[in-house]
């Protein structure tokens, strides 16, 4: 594909070639069965990885013995997880059985953050803990408790108002392109959000972008155990992700306020509703990246749309305007940019006052006779793409966009 914009200039190729060097020599070691010694490999530490000492991760232990307020059983679940993952790593024990309420919630909280490096574990304990201790200090005090931002997410903005729980992706900047942080904070939002006493929960992003997709620096993030371990990692987390959009209890609410690629688009098979800006595009360009759908997309994309429409979107990247995926049956209403907040919200707030019970159970009604299906397709996407990520097709791909040789 053509280049398209010159947005990266300089230093960031010469950072990237740092990135592409790094992959390349993974692959090489791959393609010689693990023989090939190449100790810059065994050596990689993410930006934020670098951040946090031992000593800091000390101090951030002692700082939440100090804490003023309790922060919440999700909090403190997500402080169990990573300090579980940065002194342990990956979640190595068998999962408690169905009665040990508690242990399974840990356990599940520690196997959701699947392969995350111990030191970007040690780091992000050490960035909660120290946005814990401020708002305890400061911050959230005196604001009606329904209006606070919940603490203990990174990457994602939480907030509860007038029975409508907001999920908002929270990285503008990189146009909230979901990191291996991000999937785990969202399957940590909804579990939250689906037990809270919201009617509605929506899932939005800040910013000019509804979402970029999955991160492509995800790729770089190669554990001293391997690419074939973290393929295997990366497909549990993809798996549990989309898990938790196959199960989330009440009405789930997409609004789509700019563009959205890759995963962000296909999950939307299992949302309740989806309403978009008219500036908001929809595009899903695994071919061009040797990849393959997710998000049980080969499955609620032909049954919305119909094979061909299905087919033109995953397998040739057709990108869709809001207007074609509202006339395809992907998304609910469009709405002008200029209005587009005021009168999705209106709307929302009126919906949210709705009878709660009911609307759960009639989603429930309408989800539960796909659900297990759903879930089968969800495994069966999850360990093809596995496969997929160590082709050369998607390597390729993903040296071409960290090269910028292709943009999509
Ligand atoms: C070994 C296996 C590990 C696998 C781990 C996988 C885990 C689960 C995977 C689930 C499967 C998901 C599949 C998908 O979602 S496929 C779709 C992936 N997305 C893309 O390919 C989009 C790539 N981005 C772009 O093409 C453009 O950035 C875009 C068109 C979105 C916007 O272009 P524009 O010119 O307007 O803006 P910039 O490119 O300048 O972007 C601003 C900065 O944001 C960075 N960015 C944007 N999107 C991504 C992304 N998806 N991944 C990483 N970085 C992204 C971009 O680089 C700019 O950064 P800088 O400001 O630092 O230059």
């Amino acid at each position: 594909m053509p280049p398209q914009n010159s947005a990266h200039g300089p230093p960031f190729r010469v950072a990237m070639a740092g990135v592409v060097g790094r992959l390349i020599r993974c692959w090489c070691r791959r393609a010689v069965g693990g023989s090939l010694k190449v100790p810059a490999l065994q050596l990689h530490v993410s930006k934020t990885a670098m951040g946090a000492s031992q000593k800091d991760f000390e101090n951030a232990m002692n700082q939440v013995k100090l804490l003023k307020e309790d922060p919440g059983n999700e909090v403190k679940l997500k402080l169990y997880a990573l300090y579980k993952q940065a002194t342990e790593g990956p979640c190595n024990t068998p999962k408690p059985g169905v009665f040990d309420l508690i242990n399974k919630a840990k356990w599940e909280a520690w196997n959701a953050l699947g392969s995350l490096p111990k030191e970007t574990a040690r780091q992000n304990y050490v960035d909660l803990v120290s946005g814990l201790s401020s708002s305890s200090d400061s911050s959230s005090q005196g604001k009606p408790e329904a209006e606070r931002k919940q603490a203990g997410y990174e990457t994602v903005v939480m907030t509860s108002e007038e029975g409508i729980t907001k999920i908002m992706l929270n990285r503008p900047a990189k146009k909230n392109a979901l990191t291996e942080q991000m999937y785990q904070e969202i399957i940590l939002a909804l579990e939250a959000a689906s037990k809270d006493d919201s009617a509605i929960t929506v899932l939005t992003g800040n910013g000019d972008y509804y979402s970029s997709g999955n991160d492509l620096t995800n790729f770089t993030n190669i554990p001293p155990e391997g690419v074939e371990a973290k393929a295997k990692n990366s497909a549990i987390l993809l798996r549990n992700f989309v898990g938790s959009f196959i199960d989330f209890p009440k009405p789930l609410v997409a609004v789509v306020n700019g563009p959205a690629v890759g995963i962000s688009v296909t999950v939307l098979g299992l949302f309740d509703l989806v309403y978009a800006t008219d500036r908001a595009t929809f595009h899903t360009p695994f071919s061009h990246l040797g990849q393959t759908p997710e998000g049980c997309s080969s499955y609620t994309f032909p049954k919305i749309m119909g094979p061909a429409k299905a087919a033109e979107m995953l397998i040739f990247g057709k990108k869709l305007t809001a207007g074609e995926a509202c006339a395809q049956g992907l998304v609910t209403e469009v709405f002008p940019d200029s209005s587009f907040q005021k009168e999705v919200w209106t709307r929302l707030k009126a919906y949210s006052k709705l009878p709660q019970n009911a609307m759960r159970i009639s989603k429930q009604i309408i989800r539960s006779q796909e659900k297990e299906k759903l879930h089968a397709i969800n495994a069966k996407e999850s360990s093809i793409l596995q496969e997929r990520w160590l082709s050369s097709e998607c390597m390729n791909a993903i040296m071409n966009f960290f090269s910028q040789k292709a943009k999509l």
